[in-house]
This record gives structure tokens, sequence and C-alpha cells, in this order.
């Protein structure tokens, strides 16, 4: 098993969220949220809106420690002083700022955005015209998961060293009713992997399902082999076709191909 980090925000009180009187739409809830960067506009590069203009905020912490992980930033304690404690109004001001005050799609990511409370800055942003997308693994759910125009569950397949508890994953989708759309996307290594995403689709028949292949080189100052990148994409296409699996969509993580492992990109 491998270790699960919580930021120690949350060990400390159970739950950092405001109690659920304070978690609509309110401008003047006082929430502040870690947050390790802001950054955009780029593409989203992954998953159903990919191609898609974006500017992503990263939540701190995750209280999961996949062995995988791309964006360890924002998971890992030893990364916890970078994040900035920011009020809801600061980090709308910086989305504003990045977008020039064009509406785009925001999307929430981390880290595990669902630890803490979007509620307050999702009801600003829509009043102002703007989209928003969450990213997370389904382990924790949120009420603010049904104000979203995208929530994007990606269970964590074997590799990750995770188990997932379907009971909780379960709760995201119940807290998710009303979100306009909500995919599924899973991240393979291996055969294992694989096999695992299949059973899932077969669980979920109704969520669209997207695949893409993991990315074994994480660390941001290392160049991306394109050519491995582009062989492993291969392989996954390949076993998709060679099954009759007519179900998922195979798709790369653009923003790699394009930038590598570049953060904040
Ligand atoms: C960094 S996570 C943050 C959001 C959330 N914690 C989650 O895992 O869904 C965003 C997406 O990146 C994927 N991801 C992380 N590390 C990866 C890797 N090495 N290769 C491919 N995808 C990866 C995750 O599975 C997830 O779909
Ligand atoms: N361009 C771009 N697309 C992304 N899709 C998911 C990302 C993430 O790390 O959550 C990500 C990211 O960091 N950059
Ligand atoms: S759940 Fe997401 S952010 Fe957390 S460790 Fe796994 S991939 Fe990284
Ligand atoms: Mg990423």
């Amino acid at each position: 098993m491998t270790e699960v980090l919580i930021p120690r925000a949350v060990r400390a009180t159970g739950d950092t969220s405001p109690p659920a009187h304070r978690q609509g739409a309110s401008r003047s809830a006082p929430t502040t949220l870690r947050i390790a960067e802001i950054f955009g506009p780029t593409i989203q590069g992954e998953g159903a809106l990919i191609g898609e203009p974006t500017v992503f905020v990263r939540a701190g912490g995750c209280d999961y420690r996949c062995s995988w992980c791309d964006s360890l930033h924002a998971v890992d304690s030893r990364y916890r002083d970078t994040w900035a404690p920011m009020a809801t109004d600061e980090i709308w001001q910086e989305v504003t700022r990045l977008s020039g005050g064009q509406p785009l799609t925001v999307s929430l990511s981390g880290g595990n955005p669902a630890i803490q409370n979007f509620a307050p800055l999702i009801a600003l942003g829509k009043e102002a015209g703007y989209r928003f997308a969450c990213e997370t693994q389904g382990s924790i759910s949120q009420p603010w998961f049904a104000a979203l125009d995208t929530l994007v569950l990606s269970p964590k397949p074997p590799s990750s060293g995770h188990r997932v508890d379907w009971q909780k994953f379960d709760h995201c989708l119940l807290a998710a009713r009303g979100c306009d759309q909500i995919v599924l996307k899973i991240v393979i290594f291996d055969d294992c992997d694989y096999d695992w995403a299949k059973a899932v689709a077969h669980r979920y028949p109704d969520l669209p399902l997207y695949l893409q292949p993991g990315n074994p080189e994480v660390d941001p100052e290392t160049p991306v082999d394109l050519t491995a990148a582009t062989e492993r994409l291969h392989w996954l296409i390949e076993k998709v076709t060679a099954d009759r699996w007519f179900v998922p969509r195979v798709l790369p993580q653009l923003h790699v191909l394009v930038w590598g492992n570049k953060r904040g990109v």
C-alpha cells in the first residue's frame, strides 16, 4: 500500500469546507484555498475537452499518491510551502487577468481539487460566462460537482498503487447530478490496467470513456522521448482495435507531445 498524504490543514480539521449554508453562490464566502499554480490560457491536453482553450487552477494537496503522478508538485508535502493560500476573489482575479476577461473554460485540477471548496469560484465565474471543468480521481465528493459543466472522473488503475473505493466513487457520481457532462478518463500503463479499464467500462456503460497511455517520464527537466510516446499510443490503439472494443476514445496527452513535461502549460 502506498503512503497517503493528507494536507496538514485537512488532517488538523478533518475538513476544510465551510458549513453547507456557506457553500453556495455567496460572493463573501471567506474560503481560502491552497493553490499550487494558476496558468494559461493554454489548450486542454487530455480527454473530452482536448484542444479547448483553458485556464488551469491547480489545487495543492491530494489524498492519493499515484506511483506515476505527473503533478507531484501539487501532491508531495515537500512542495507544500509553494502552495499559496488564496481567497476566492484572488483566484478569480488571476483567472480573469490570464484570460483577458474573455470567458473560457477553467479547469480545476490538482492534486485533488475535491478536497477544497471551489463553489464560490464556480459561482463567480459562471456569472461572468466562464465554464468550469474539474479533474478528480473520484475519492471525495463535493456538492459543487453539480455546478460544473464537465466533471472528469479519473479512477486509478492498478499500476497507480491505489485501489478505488467504488462506494466513494459512486458518491461523486450522485453529487454530480446536474452537471452537464460527466466523463471517465483512465490512464493505461500495461495489460493489467487495460483489463481493469474494460471492467470499469462495463460498470459504467453510460459514461463516455477516454483512455490515455501513461507517461512514465514525469521529470519536468527530462525531455520527453516522442518516439516512445508514440509507441505507447500505438500499443494502446492496437489493443483496442484488436479487441474490437469500440467504446473508448484513445487520445494522447497533447500538451506532453507539444511541451513535454514542462509545468504551467
Ligand atoms: C495530475 S491529475 C490531477 C487530478 C486528479 N488528482 C486526478 O488524478 O484525476 C490529472 C490527470 O493526469 C493524469 N495523469 C497523472 N499522471 C500521469 C502520467 N504519468 N501519465 C498519464 N496521465 C497522468 C491523471 O490520471 C489525471 O487524469
Ligand atoms: N495543457 C494541459 N492539459 C492538461 N490536462 C490535464 C492536466 C492536468 O495536469 O490536470 C493538464 C495540464 O497540466 N496541461
Ligand atoms: S490522484 Fe491525481 S494528483 Fe493525486 S497522485 Fe494521483 S494522479 Fe497525482
Ligand atoms: Mg497533467
